[in-house]
């Protein structure tokens, strides 16, 4: 509908995702034939004013994809297709400050990602265009992405060192993100893209936050993905021998992404997922788990190298999840993904390989041992940002001290696309959690600085990751007979 539009110098394409409060488009730059992708960011009051003008429920998911397309192609047919937008200084963007950025909600998202993209693994943006109804995000065009490169494509299915390639440039993205105070909170294979040459590019940071503890309970992201603390935080956890504490009244952000990266290794090496999610009363898989994690052997052709890595990640207490460079140094050592096929013989990688193939720009490098080291730079520049966080930290601490309103950087911008479905949870005080679902239009409204209180959260469930298998089984059935026979053929 949208194609042969002109956008400054980029003329639209073909549409090639879509969310709730925007849409993305593959574009080519008229003048040096380059492809990118365009983010076109709703603007939530624009969308509100289109909603009650023509009288529409902006709750229905499946409608609001085609009202994004419809107010667009106005907008554009009112120029004669051909839209010349002022670009946004991206210096500008990394300057916003928080309360600007809770006024200007969609621009939290491309600030994030400025703040991290010098990394090599991460999608780049290039420019940002303002108009009055929506903001566009010039971004690198990759067309695969990594659900679709697992699933349709099955192209990990053969290859071990291309599992470890794309496996580490993730870790290694995300520990760049960290480093630098940026959690993704939706690391999941649909948000990280694929080159020609199989690199992976991070992307998609619509629900990355700063804030380095999350109240437990705190839904944000992907349910398959999502850590056990976002979603029922147990109170006096003591499965997998180990214990959470009960007063425990904040949980580390960033060991969340790492339990993520689990899950997405068991997507590399398995193609399924282990649960629909890590909730103990929901799901009879994860139930199981967490009471046993050698379950993990009988449900996944893993190899025993490959469990003692996951049992590392997918500690139930947060605190004892593996931190990210050692679980880089455990991946490239693996020398088995499975106990049979093609990935049942995997190499360690020399630290040539890991050089030329995996890091590109980065500093970290392996050692004859296989573990990671840390060059000079690389520490001076750790402690700059670890001391930039820690004064951040007090000023924090000093403005509740004075009773100044905090404010909250979990994004309440726009929804998600119509391909995901959303499901609310409700967690009251007796730690009785209802299952609803949900179409209302902000995805989060936890207040994360009030620990203490009922947390109402949502998260969203993407439908079409149906397509990737999801073992839910009978478990008596399971323990009860041969294993192969309730593992999906791949
Ligand atoms: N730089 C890019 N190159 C190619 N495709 C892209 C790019 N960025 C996004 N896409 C495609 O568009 C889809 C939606 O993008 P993105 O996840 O950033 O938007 P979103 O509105 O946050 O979606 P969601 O609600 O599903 O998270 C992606 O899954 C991907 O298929």
């Amino acid at each position: 509908m949208l194609s042969d539009c002109l956008l400054n110098n980029f003329r639209i394409t073909a549409q090639i995702g879509s969310g709730a409060y925007g849409l993305v488009f593959h574009v080519v730059d008229i003048l040096t034939s380059r492809e990118y992708a365009v983010k076109t960011v709703f603007k939530s009051s624009s969308m509100d004013e289109f909603y009650n003008k023509n009288g529409l429920n902006n709750n229905s998911q499946v409608a609001r994809t085609t009202l994004l397309q419809t107010q667009l192609y106005h907008f554009f047919k009112s120029f004669q297709k051909k839209l010349f937008l002022p670009s946004v200084d991206l210096d500008s963007i990394l300057q916003l400050t928080e309360s600007e950025l809770n006024r200007l909600p969609h621009y939290r998202e491309i600030a994030f990602q400025l703040k991290v993209q010098s990394h090599g693994n991460i999608v780049k943006i290039h420019q940002v265009l303002e108009s009055s109804i929506a903001t566009f995000i010039v971004m690198d065009y990759y067309d695969r992405d990594l659900f679709t490169s697992i699933v349709d494509h099955k192209h990990f299915t053969n290859d071990g060192v291309l599992v470890k390639k794309v496996f580490l440039q993730l870790c290694s993205a995300l520990d760049h993100c960290h480093r630098l105070g940026i959690y993704h909170c939706d690391i999941k294979p649909e948000n990280v893209l694929l080159d020609r040459n199989d690199n992976a590019y991070l992307c998609d940071f619509g629900l990355s936050t700063k804030s380095k503890y999350l109240a437990p309970n705190v839904c944000v992201g992907s349910s398959y993905y999502m850590a056990p603390e976002r979603i029922l935080y147990c109170l006096n956890t003591t499965t997998n021998g180990m214990h959470v504490d009960e007063c425990c009244s904040k949980l580390p952000t960033d060991t969340g992404d790492i339990w993520s990266l689990g899950i997405i290794l068991i997507n590399l090496t398995c193609i399924r997922n282990p649960w629909l999610k890590a909730h103990q009363n929901e799901d009879n898989t994860f139930h199981h788990f967490a009471n046993d994690n050698n379950v993990l052997k009988k449900i996944l052709p893993i190899s025993d190298d490959l469990f003692s890595v996951l049992t590392s990640i997918l500690q139930l207490n947060p605190y004892t999840r593996v931190d990210i460079k050692n679980l880089m140094s455990q991946v490239s050592s693996l020398t088995s993904f499975t106990r049979e096929g093609p990935l049942s013989q995997v190499p360690i990688l020399s630290n040539e390989v890991y050089m030329t193939h995996i890091i590109r720009n980065e500093n970290l490098y392996l050692d004859g041992s296989s573990h990671f080291t840390v060059d000079q730079e690389q520490i001076q520049e750790q402690q700059q940002i670890q001391e930039q966080q820690e004064q951040e930290e007090q000023e924090e601490q000093e403005q509740e001290e004075e009773g100044v309103e905090q404010e909250s950087d979990i994004p309440s911008t726009y929804n998600s696309d119509g391909s995901m479905e959303k499901y609310e949870y409700t967690n009251n005080h007796n730690n009785t959690t209802f299952l609803s679902s949900s179409i209302d239009s902000t995805p989060y409204q936890s207040d994360i600085d009030d620990f203490g209180a009922s947390k109402d959260c949502k998260f969203q469930q993407d439908t079409l990751r149906n397509r990737l298998l999801c073992l839910q089984m009978n478990f008596s059935t399971l323990t009860d007979g041969s294993n192969e026979k309730w593992l999906p053929d791949y």
